[in-house]
């Protein structure tokens, strides 16, 4: 079973807590003591996250662009994409936010290779979601799943995530997503 842990970097600056990532929820099931049905709910979901956040909301959904640029990937997020270690990335982080609270931190990790031709929207995305584009884009397909154990700090942070690889003929990226305890609380089982 491989697992990568994703050491603090810039953390400082990051709100993304520290994850050890497992090859698949059962296989992270087995390192704590059963994970909630809320947050297999979430790790588990098919199709756009945006899409079903949307679903949720009662009156808003928007993206908070945290940061965004060209800076170094961890070391285990290069060996994930096969790239370079010490390669620069443009690297996304942002807030995925329903009525007016985040309820969703993602890291996205973009080799500069995939922003070559077509792929430089990707640099351009601002506040409309990821994802809008990838499942606009025919050509874009998801790999599996991994799951993350997170080492949240405190009680606002959260403590599971998932993350998988995108590939095209332009490239890959991949993009974790770290589900907040508002969401979890607020819709234990998505749309209701
Ligand atoms: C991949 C998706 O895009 C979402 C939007 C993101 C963004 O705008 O940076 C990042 C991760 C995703 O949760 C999706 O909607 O499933």
């Amino acid at each position: 079973m491989r697992r990568g842990f994703m050491p603090s970097r810039d953390s400082e600056r990051s709100c993304i807590p520290p994850t050890i990532w497992h090859r698949s929820l059962a296989a992270a099931s087995l390192k704590v003591h059963g994970i909630k049905p809320a947050s297999r709910y979430w790790l588990q979901l098919e199709g756009s996250l945006t899409k079903a956040l949307q679903l949720c909301c009662q009156h808003s959904f928007h993206v908070e662009v945290v940061r965004e640029g060209f800076l170094r990937p961890t070391r285990e997020e290069a060996l994930t994409l096969n790239i370079p270690q010490r390669q620069l990335a443009w690297i996304r982080e942002v807030r995925l936010c329903g009525d007016g609270e985040p309820w969703v931190l993602a890291r996205t990790i973009i080799p500069r290779t995939t922003l070559d031709g077509k792929g430089r929207r990707l640099r351009h995305l601002g506040r409309m979601p990821l994802g809008a584009y990838l499942f606009s884009h025919r050509q874009w397909r998801r790999g599996p799943f991994e799951t993350g154990l997170c080492q949240a700090r405190n009680a606002s942070q959260p403590d599971v995530a998932r993350r998988s690889c995108f590939n095209s003929p332009e490239g890959s990226l991949l993009v974790g997503e770290y589900f907040l305890p508002t969401l979890l609380a607020a819709h234990p089982l998505g749309r209701t």
